[in-house]
């Protein structure tokens, strides 16, 4: 009889885990036909943000059913297998304990998980799997359509440069060629810019251009000691993704202000910790030490370089350092033109007008004269021409009108802000 437990970590599972490295169990064993005929079963809603158009038209979360407690028996190719599902107290939580097992070789269990896989691999096809963290355990979270890095608008040479860095660096030959010459076998990349930029979108288009699974790592909600458990389970090839990693520790000294800087540092590392944060020393030996997993890329994005110390992003662990700032000509037509060209399998709005390329580039242009460089962010832009999607000549007649009301909604906001800081100072 061989089988093979999944769940809780274990020897088996670790010895089929390079068979299910993208292949979730249940996502998987739910397809086969014995989860149909399950006397009980664990019903759950669908992705976070999946939907799924019912009879009446309405988009409903879909719900998914798969075995839940208790022994199933199937027939896979002409064996028999049996699934067991039991629920494994860890003090206050609990965990689900999967076993498949079947009589015959171990052949059998490993073509059963190798059609799984498959089927996994066929449900995932030109998507981006996404984990997050919670009780200290990495989550698949969300499967999003994979988004092509050509629909990020930012400077060519830049991309260009990034999308051949990665190539080589997920090249077979990259891990020997690094231990041969004694060079860790990371890579880290820091995004910084303004809010809206398409940080993340970047770093989630290029995970779908190199087949990558994101691992979103949220800073404020971790401490050393979780974070070094984390980066242990990281799979050897992925992205890892730490968002506003400026929000490490508390305010970092910035330069010149260095010499009363380190006293300073001392003491609000050590208040982070007190505060059970994460501290910026805590993160930087976590990212260096052992348990950090060699292959992984590593995508860390800001909207304040400034706030960030020296010996986060010194080289070794950033090896680029790239800008996406807010709008200039160029990326303001690029943006039109994406809104308003028609694209493959693009179904025609009935209130949308049917334009040439032509006549849409000329719009574009027009549209790239009226705004000014660097003041509106890509998402700002994108969002207005969205709503105009309708007519790109409309989108041009009214942008200075949208222009004078996100001005006046920014200096709403400013005033708001600057009221709030004054109303906590006197406080
Ligand atoms: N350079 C860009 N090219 C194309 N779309 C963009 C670009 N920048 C922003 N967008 C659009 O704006 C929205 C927000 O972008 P995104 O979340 O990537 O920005 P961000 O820089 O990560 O923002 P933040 O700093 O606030 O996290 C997305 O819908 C994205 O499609």
């Amino acid at each position: 009889m061989t089988k093979v437990r999944l769940g809780l970590a274990s020897a088996s599972q670790t010895l089929c885990r390079s068979l299910l490295e993208r292949m979730p169990p249940r996502a998987s064993t739910a397809s086969q036909p014995f989860a149909h005929r399950a006397r009980s079963s664990l019903a759950r809603v669908g992705w976070r943000r999946s939907v799924v158009v019912d009879e009446d038209g309405m988009q409903k979360k879909p719900l998914h059913y798969s075995p839940w407690k208790g022994t199933f028996y199937f027939i896979y190719n002409k064996h028999l297998f049996w699934f067991r599902s039991v629920e494994k107290e860890l003090g206050i939580r609990t965990e689900e304990v999967v076993t498949v097992s079947c009589f015959g070789s171990p052949t059998t269990l490993k073509l059963f998980f190798n059609d799984c896989r498959g089927a996994y691999l066929k449900l995932t096809k030109n998507k981006t799997t996404i984990f997050e963290h919670r009780n200290g355990k990495w989550k698949r979270t969300n499967l999003k359509s994979t988004r092509p890095v050509s629909t990020v608008v930012m400077n060519e040479g830049d991309k260009e440069g990034l999308l051949q860095d990665i190539e080589s660096f997920l090249e077979p030959k990259a891990p020997t060629w690094h231990s041969n010459r004694g060079i860790p076998y990371r890579k880290g990349y820091l995004l910084y810019g303004p809010p809206g930029t398409g940080k993340s979108s970047l770093c989630l288009s290029l995970a779908g251009r190199f087949d990558l699974d994101v691992y979103i790592l949220n800073i404020s909600a971790v401490d050393g000691h979780s974070l070094g458990a984390l980066l242990a389970e990281l799979p050897s090839r992925c992205l890892l993704l730490l968002e506003d990693v400026d929000a490490v520790g508390v305010a970092q000294p910035r330069q010149g202000e260095m010499d009363i800087g380190q006293a300073k540092e001392d003491a609000t590392q050590s208040q982070a910790r007190s505060q059970g944060k994460l501290s910026l020393s805590d993160l930087l030996n976590t990212l260096d030490g052992v348990s950090a997993q060699e292959g992984r890329l590593l995508m860390m994005t800001t909207n304040h370089l400034d706030h960030l110390d020296r010996a986060l992003i010194r080289a070794g662990r950033v090896d680029k350092k790239i800008e996406l700032p807010n709008a200039d000509k160029d990326m303001m037509f690029q943006l039109f033109c994406m809104i308003f060209k028609r694209a493959e399998g693009d179904i025609l709005d009935p209130k949308q007008l049917a334009q040439d390329d032509e006549t849409v580039e000329g719009f574009a242009r027009e549209f790239a004269a009226e705004v000014p460089e660097r003041e509106f962010s890509p998402a700002e832009i994108q969002s207005y021409l969205v709503e105009h999607r309708g007519s790109a000549r409309v989108a041009v007649e009214k942008v200075q009108e949208w222009m004078d009301r996100t001005r006046a909604e920014r200096s709403k906001m400013v005033r708001a802000d600057s009221f709030m800081e004054v109303s906590q100072s006197t406080a």
